[in-house]
């Protein structure tokens, strides 16, 4: 039979079936079963389509659909072409969103075949009893297509649908940090609760910016790119998709700044786990299954985590607040194991979700368990020490605009024998004075000459220092 008649007939049928949603509304829920069981009866024998249904919210867990979100993208863009009525949302980066209202009907052409996409939405009343019973909405895509099509659309066309409609999601996405603070949102009349709060992940720190040793950055930044790359080298070898690096070294001398610069260069979201705030291995399983792929778990200060007594001391005091400000469990002394971090880290519940890094800084690798840190399960140990000629430079760039200058000798021969941090010489290098902003000649020697006197301040090199070493296993 001729196409045409049947995508005329596709579309009528798919109609009667939204009269049919908004109909079934205004009917009691018994006479509505009854009536759907013998009209799909009735049907069966001769309707020639296929209709598959897509439920926001699904599995056990009540999770909404990562398909169910995807088509969502995916019409969305396609939606736009021929549909006339849109719904428009605030999503929590407060962006207008465009998505198909509901009962509203798109068509699509993928090789030739026409299908038919249709939101629905049922309201049932909620089972049990309720003083305020609240209605429960459920809301469908429903895909409608000819018989003869089913190879194309199971195996291609839904593929490309999912395909095409993440590729969008990750294109219209901010980045965000995620912090383990606990909290309820209301949606659908009931609560859920959230492992992870987030907010919008707006470091400005590039590869550009950090102070290291330029041979070492470059094979960090190749190791970052290859393995974003290497999907099908990690399903090859049958591995998670994952890759841990410990970055460590003295305060202030880049970690979080670098940790920053990866994200932005991957373009990955971070997860800046406290883990003196999880209160046992169970609970750092049940966060570690809500990371998303495409991002970093970052566990900062590693070592004072793992005395496991819940208080961390760190010598410069910056993270000394109470951990669990509100919102999250009480939590007095964490009971995250050693062992629970490991499978945490390589156990099998770490292969669930994929493209991410693990990433653990500390001021004391020596502290470290072994295990913690041995081959395979940090790949790359990257350490971050005092700042270099080299590094200086980076940071002269930066924030002075300056490739060369009369006292670049003298910092040289300084810089050689003092320790001095990254974060030290950036804070000299920064006006001090208001009204002395920008970057005249003026502005360069004073910033340069209090440098100078800053190194002259400071200890002198008793041993050898690393430089920067980035050694990627
Ligand atoms: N290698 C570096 N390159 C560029 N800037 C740096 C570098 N190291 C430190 N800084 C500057 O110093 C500040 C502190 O650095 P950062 O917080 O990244 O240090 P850290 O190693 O994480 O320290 P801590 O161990 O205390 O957490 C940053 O704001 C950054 O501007
Ligand atoms: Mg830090």
């Amino acid at each position: 039979m001729d196409q045409g008649i049947w995508a005329g007939a596709g579309s009528a049928i798919a109609s009667i079936m939204f009269m049919w949603a908004m109909a079934s509304q205004f009917f009691p829920s018994q006479l509505e079963t009854h009536i759907y069981k013998y009209t799909s009866k009735l049907l069966r024998g001769f309707y020639p389509f296929i209709v598959i249904t897509f439920a926001e919210y699904s599995g056990e867990r009540l999770t909404r659909s990562e398909a169910y979100s995807a088509i969502q993208a995916y019409l969305g863009s396609s939606a736009a072409e021929n549909s006339t009525r849109f719904k428009a949302e605030m999503d929590r980066d407060e962006k207008i969103v465009l998505s198909m209202d509901e009962h509203e009907e798109v068509t699509d052409d993928f090789e030739g075949v026409k299908v038919w996409w249709t939101s629905t939405k049922t309201t049932t009343e909620s089972k049990g009893f309720s003083w305020y019973p609240a209605p429960e909405e459920k809301r469908y895509y429903r895909l409608t297509f000819h018989r003869s099509h089913r190879h194309l659309i199971h195996y291609s066309y839904l593929q490309h649908v999912i395909k095409q409609g993440n590729a969008i999601k990750i294109q219209k996405r901010r980045r965000k940090l995620y912090t383990n603070k606990s909290r309820y949102s209301q949606d659908n009349y009931s609560y859920t609760k959230h492992e992870w709060t987030h907010v919008p992940f707006e470091h400005p720190a590039t590869f550009d910016h950090i102070a290291m040793d330029p041979i070492k950055k470059q094979d960090l930044i190749k190791d970052l790119l290859t393995f974003r790359e290497s999907k099908d080298y990690y399903s090859r070898i049958g591995k998670p998709w994952k890759r841990g690096y410990l970055l460590f070294g003295p305060p202030g001398t880049g970690k979080s700044t670098l940790i920053a610069a990866m994200a932005n260069l991957l373009d990955y979201d971070v997860y800046d786990l406290e883990l003196t705030a999880v209160k046992d291995n169970t609970k750092l399983r049940k966060l570690l299954i809500e990371v998303t792929s495409k991002s970093i778990i970052l566990i900062e200060d590693i070592d004072c985590s793992l005395n496991l007594s819940g208080k961390r001391e760190r010598e410069h005091g910056e993270r000394k607040e109470k951990k669990d400000d509100g919102g999250g469990e009480e939590v007095d002394e964490s009971k995250v194991t050693l062992s629970g971090l490991l499978n945490f880290i390589d156990g099998l519940w770490s292969a669930s979700g994929s493209e991410r890094l693990i990433v653990f800084t500390t001021n004391y690798v020596d502290k470290l368990d072994p295990a913690l840190i041995r081959r395979g399960r940090m790949d790359a140990h990257v350490e971050l020490s005092y700042c270099t000629f080299q590094g200086f430079k980076v940071l002269a760039r930066n924030y002075l605009g300056i490739e060369d200058h009369a006292l670049f000798g003298e910092i040289e021969g300084l810089m050689d024998k003092k320790n001095i941090t990254p974060a030290d010489v950036a804070e000299n290098l920064m006006p001090k004075a208001k009204g002395l902003q920008g970057t005249g000649n003026g502005q360069v020697e004073a910033c340069l000459r209090d440098l100078v006197q800053a190194l002259e301040d400071c200890e002198q090199v008793l041993k050898g220092r690393g430089t920067n070493l980035v050694e990627v296993r």
